[in-house]
């Protein structure tokens, strides 16, 4: 595990997931610095966490050998102006916000950088995240190599070659745990409406999703064929299976994929101005 100096610039919920599920998988937090406006939150990060903290966003870079910009897209070329002159020994740049592209980025940080685009998810705090990763042409193989193990150590990585499917990893796994909680949501309302008290509902609906999604991770089978292995002919599944289908639960995944993706896309001219 490879033990280069991270800086989070922003300290909230993706910069904690993947920093608090790095440290979960070993790796030294005093290698690890994060940045907020607020001090109170990185007091208590620094009590959680034992990494360090600062609210002074130059002084987390000059030494870093890898910044993870971790702020919202809307303020990120406000907060990359002022850091241009504290880049000069060139660490990689990883970026988690939606949207912005590599080539603004690097001109807003002052130019010439190795830019990594990462599109990961919350997920990664349980050491279960889905990240999708992009580089720009300055990136080396080794550099590739840190941001894959980083990433690694808290979920699963897939580059991608060409920048635009990023937009499509976000409406997959970036936007995507929304969806689950969404379906658990759902599924535990649907349960207390069939009588079952809310925690037994809950309980059930969560440990479901967690073995479907562990049985469809580990199986040779595809996910149409571990659905349809349940569904007995004439029994209970197709009755439920059936009217999602008929309601048009494929199509509603591919309206709202496409509206996270146009999204992401339209993040990019709204705030991206050079
Ligand atoms: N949440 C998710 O599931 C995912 C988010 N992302 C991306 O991650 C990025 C962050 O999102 P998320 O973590 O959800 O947002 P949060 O609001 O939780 O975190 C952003 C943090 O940045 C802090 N911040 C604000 N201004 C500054 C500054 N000048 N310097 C340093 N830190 C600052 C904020 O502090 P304060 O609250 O005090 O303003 C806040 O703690 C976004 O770009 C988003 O697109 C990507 C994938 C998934
Ligand atoms: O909703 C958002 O914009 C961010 C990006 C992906 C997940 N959360």
């Amino acid at each position: 595990m490879t033990t280069q100096k991270l800086s989070f610039i922003g300290a909230g919920n993706m910069a904690s997931a993947i920093f608090g599920g790095l440290i979960d998988s070993g790796y030294p937090a005093d290698h690890i610095t994060a940045t907020s406006p607020d001090q109170g939150q990185l007091d208590a990060l620094k009590e959680r966490y034992a990494i360090n903290t600062t609210t002074d966003n130059a002084q987390a870079v000059r030494d870093a050998d890898v910044v993870v910009l971790a702020i919202k897209p809307q303020i990120m070329k406000d907060v990359c102006a002022p850091l241009a002159e504290h880049l000069s020994h060139k660490p990689v740049i990883v970026s988690v916000a939606a949207g912005l592209k590599v080539d603004t980025l690097d001109h807003w940080l002052g130019g010439g950088h190795a830019i990594i685009r990462c599109m990961p998810n919350t997920p990664a705090l349980v050491g279960e995240g889905a990240s999708g990763l992009y580089a720009n042409a300055r990136v080396g193989a080794e550099q590739r190599e840190t941001a894959t193990r980083l990433l690694e150590a808290v979920g699963i990585v897939e580059w991608v070659e060409e920048e635009s499917l990023l937009d499509a990893v976000t409406a997959v796994s970036g936007s995507g745990p929304a969806y689950f909680f969404l379906i658990l949501e759902a599924l535990e309302a649907a349960g207390v409406n069939r009588g079952l008290p809310l925690e037994i509902a809950r309980r059930l609906a969560i440990q479901t999703a967690f073995g479907a999604a562990k049985m469809a991770r580990d199986s040779d089978q595809d996910p149409a064929q571990l659905k349809r292995n349940v569904m007995s002919p004439k029994g209970t599944t197709e009755q439920a299976v059936f009217s999602f289908e008929n309601a048009g639960i494929k199509a509603m995944f591919d309206d709202a994929t496409r509206a996270c993706a146009e999204r992401a896309s339209d993040m990019s001219d709204e705030f991206g101005s050079l």
